[in-house]
């Protein structure tokens, strides 16, 4: 039974499918005609081979949906099954979804009225659905529709779930289903339980998103999302950062300095006062929403009475006019799928494909997923974000900001600034409806009524099933590169979080059937790369789609390997800190790293310098040595890690040599001044260097023992029989006993070297490991 007591029958030849008009995780939405009343509808056509809800959630939604009887919930006709698709005939809601609407035009959010509008809209669906003993489970920008009118409904009921299931009024449900970003807390805590106020928090990140353009969080990957959500604080608006809200505020509070305000016209005033308490009435109504425990947010009911909705104006004033301008729903609806492939063409990932698979498979894999935190944590800790988004998780941990003014990124916005009223209407269109292929969309009035010429001509085309024709293939591709040749041109900020390990898809292919999975590598085989990308696009999830966690062990409970990451190391990360110093790059330096550096005698070390260290001296023969100071290490540790250790210690044990090495040549050059017959001796025997004739010694020594146990050998000498050369002997022998320690010395640095070495080894061998079990993952 339909709409006005109209029966719509389960015969899909009484239905034409016409174009695409949405897509999310498990379905795909078309236009239609019913053709015995020439009625346009929507069909949602859900794969079921591909997706992994149960046949008992599909009956359910199809069941929740044909029962349920309010004004702001899509209610289905009838719903039927077609080869391995499951049919479900709906209401045709014109403009699509808010979702939709702000990708294409208001990427940075809807104003205020329109914001209030549609939230009012959706909150009667809520407290209706809750009335009715119902969670919805996937509240969300994307699942509210828009009809050209105004009207305002919540749709996708794939998630939805009844309380009152097996009689047993108000149990608190234990799955987890929904979508990350608009999760509550409690319905990611395993065994908390949660009831219909999930629904409240995630109305009131759905306020936040169409106060944004995009939810909170929406640029980091599921996982990260889930635990942000739990850890934490609440998101919320920030008036400093978002623009629409912030100028009036600042406008407002300007003129109040300046008592302009008083100056004005009543009606100014009042209107600026309004808009000024709306905003902060709006603030507080979401602040009510996002609050952690589940049991202090307000019911739907009592939140229809907060004071930001008292002024809401009817959607027909406030939302319609959201659209004025904007082309048919299904090019807006095209253009966003281009545009995204030309933002992931944009993006060069080694693989656009590989990554459009690999988050589709996270969006089938995410229902076989174990629910572990720890886990969670341990992936999140993974996730390597470049710099900005370090800067901005940050802010957000901190403050809990969003940035209205920053380039969205993440599926829930494209970052490309299509001007879509001009671009919409691209000649491209214009050929692919010219081509014959697509029906004359022009002729078709917005609500969809064809005219019977038309509805006759379509008739006779092919059906426009799963796949696209040829031509709009071709006219995609060239568009697509349009777009891309566009977006190069302009400033893209692209989303790079989606990179990192955390990808499931790389370990859950399993949860794909293989048959479906080698069908579509043929189709894409055979599709020109716009095309592929945009299917891609089509299966890529925009985190959009219901997240179902059930209770269940998986084999995919992220075996990756834990690795410290130069990424966050934030509160997320629990691993031992103990003797954490700094953290540079993939290393952390801990203490003993200090500790180690700290061992090495620095300020006792002479530094290695381009001027000899040999002066003339008087007093030492023909040289002295000038030992000079090694300054102490001013490094800052953090410009220290361990790569650099033996890098460092590398310098002083040269120094130390060379030192050795100076010292010796000075006792030879002593010594060959002193020219002692011993030595001559000993030289001559092939214990010592030759020595040169000396001029002042005259052979008479006294007997004088220097034992070089460094270099092994023993110089006897005759004790001079000078007062100089006593002199001389003596200092001899102190700079024999100094080389000897600074020998002994260079040893035992030697031996630390070597062991540090050692050690670099071992951590070195350990991190490629790492990295190369990464890649392998
Ligand atoms: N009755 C309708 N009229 C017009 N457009 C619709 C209708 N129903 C759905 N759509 C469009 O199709 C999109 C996907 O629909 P829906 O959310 O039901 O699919 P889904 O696979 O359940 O998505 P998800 O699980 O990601 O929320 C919607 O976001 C909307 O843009």
């Amino acid at each position: 039974m339909g709409s006005m007591g109209k029966t719509y029958t389960v015969n899909p030849i009484d239905y034409k499918l016409l174009e695409e008009v949405g897509y999310g995780a498990s379905a795909v939405v078309y236009r239609a005609i019913y053709i015995p009343f020439n009625e346009v509808v929507a069909i949602k056509c859900l794969d079921l081979d591909r997706c992994n809800i149960n046949l008992d959630d599909i009956r359910r939604e199809a069941q929740t949906m044909s029962l349920i009887d309010h004004p702001n919930l899509i209610k289905a006709y009838c719903s039927f099954v077609v080869d391995h698709n499951l049919w479900v005939v709906m209401p045709f809601m014109a403009e699509g979804s808010c979702l939709h609407l702000m990708k294409i035009a208001y990427s940075d959010g809807f104003e205020e009225p329109a914001i209030g509008s549609i939230l009012k809209e959706t909150l009667k669906a809520l407290e209706y659905l809750h009335r009715q003993g119902h969670i919805h489970r996937d509240v969300k920008a994307g699942n509210i529709l828009l009809d050209t009118n105004g009207d305002v409904k919540l749709a996708d009921f794939g998630v939805s779930a009844c309380m009152f299931d097996a009689g047993d009024r108000q149990r608190s449900r234990n799955t987890f289903v929904g979508t990350p970003c608009w999760m509550a807390p409690e319905v990611l805590q395993p065994g908390s339980g949660y009831n219909s106020k999930a629904d409240i928090w995630s109305f009131g990140i759905t306020a936040l998103e169409l106060a944004h353009g995009h939810a909170p969080f929406s640029k980091y990957p599921p996982m990260k999302v889930l635990l942000m959500t739990i850890q934490n604080a609440p998101p919320g608006l920030d008036y400093d950062r978002d623009k629409k809200f912030s100028k009036v505020l600042k406008l407002f509070l300007a003129r109040f300095s300046q008592q302009l305000i008083y100056s004005e016209n009543a009606f100014t005033y009042k209107k600026n006062c309004t808009i000024f308490f709306t905003g902060l009435s709006f603030k507080e109504m979401v602040a009510m929403c996002l609050v952690k425990d589940q049991t202090k947010r307000p019911t739907a009911g009592k939140l229809l009475k907060h004071s930001f909705f008292k002024h809401v104006k009817p959607p027909e004033l406030s939302v319609k006019k959201l659209f004025a301008d904007l082309p048919p729903l299904w090019n807006r609806v095209k253009a966003i799928q281009l545009k995204d492939a030309a933002q992931l063409a944009l993006k060069k990932m080694p693989s656009a494909e590989q990554e459009a698979l690999s988050q589709s498979e996270y969006q089938r894999g995410v229902s076989a997923w174990n629910f572990d935190l720890g886990d969670l944590k341990a992936q999140a800790s993974l996730v390597r974000d470049d710099d900005d988004d370090i800067l901005e998780t940050r802010e957000e941990d901190e403050s809990v900001k969003f940035g209205g003014d920053k380039v969205t990124t993440g599926s829930q916005s494209s970052s490309l600034n299509v001007n879509s009223k001009s671009e919409m209407q691209q000649a491209e269109y214009s050929r692919q409806l010219s081509g014959g292929k697509l029906p004359r969309v022009d002729n078709l009035n917005r609500k969809g009524r064809l005219p019977e010429s038309d509805l006759l001509e379509t008739s006779s085309q092919e059906k426009v099933g799963w796949k696209r024709n040829g031509s709009s293939t071709e006219a995609k591709a060239s568009t697509s590169e349009n777009d891309v040749m566009q977006a190069k041109a302009k400033t893209v900020k692209s989303r790079q979080t989606l990179s990192g390990p955390i990808m499931p898809g790389t370990v859950l292919s399993h949860s794909l059937s293989e048959r479906g999975r080698t069908s579509e590598r043929f189709e894409n085989e055979r599709q020109p790369t716009a095309e592929r990308a945009t299917r891609e696009i089509r299966k890529a999830p925009s985190f959009s789609g219901p997240l179902i966690l059930p209770n269940r062990a998986s084999a995919n409970s992220f075996s990756a390997p834990i690795k410290s990451s130069g990424g966050f190391r934030d509160s997320l990360d629990e691993k031992p800190k103990t003797n954490l110093v700094q953290i540079k790059g993939r290393f952390s330096v801990t203490s003993e790293n200090l500790d180690l550096v700290k061992d090495i005698p620095l300020s006792t070390v002479p530094r290695r310098s381009s001027q000899s260290p040999l002066k003339k001296s008087a007093s030492v023969g023909e040289w002295m040595f000038e030992p000079k100071q090694m300054p102490v290490n001013n490094q800052p540790p953090k410009e220290v890690n361990n790569n650099s250790v033996p890098a460092l210690l590398l310098p002083h044990l040269q120094n130390l040599f060379q030192q050795t090495s100076i010292q010796q040549d000075i006792i030879l050059n002593l010594l060959n001044s002193l020219q002692p017959a011993e030595a001559v001796e000993a030289a001559q025997n092939g214990k010592l260097p030759p020595l040169p004739r000396g001029s002042e010694n005259n052979g008479s020594v006294s007997r004088f023992s220097i034992y070089n146990s460094a270099l092994g050998f023993q110089i006897l000498v005759e004790s001079a029989s000078s007062e100089r050369e006593r002199s001389l002997l003596i200092k001899i022998t102190e700079l024999q006993n100094r080389m000897m320690n600074l020998t002994n010395e260079l040893n035992s640095e030697k031996l630390k070297y070597e062991q540090l070495q050692q050690q670099l080894k071992a951590i070195t061998g350990g991190e490629e490991n790492g990295e190369r079990s990464d890649v392998d993952s």
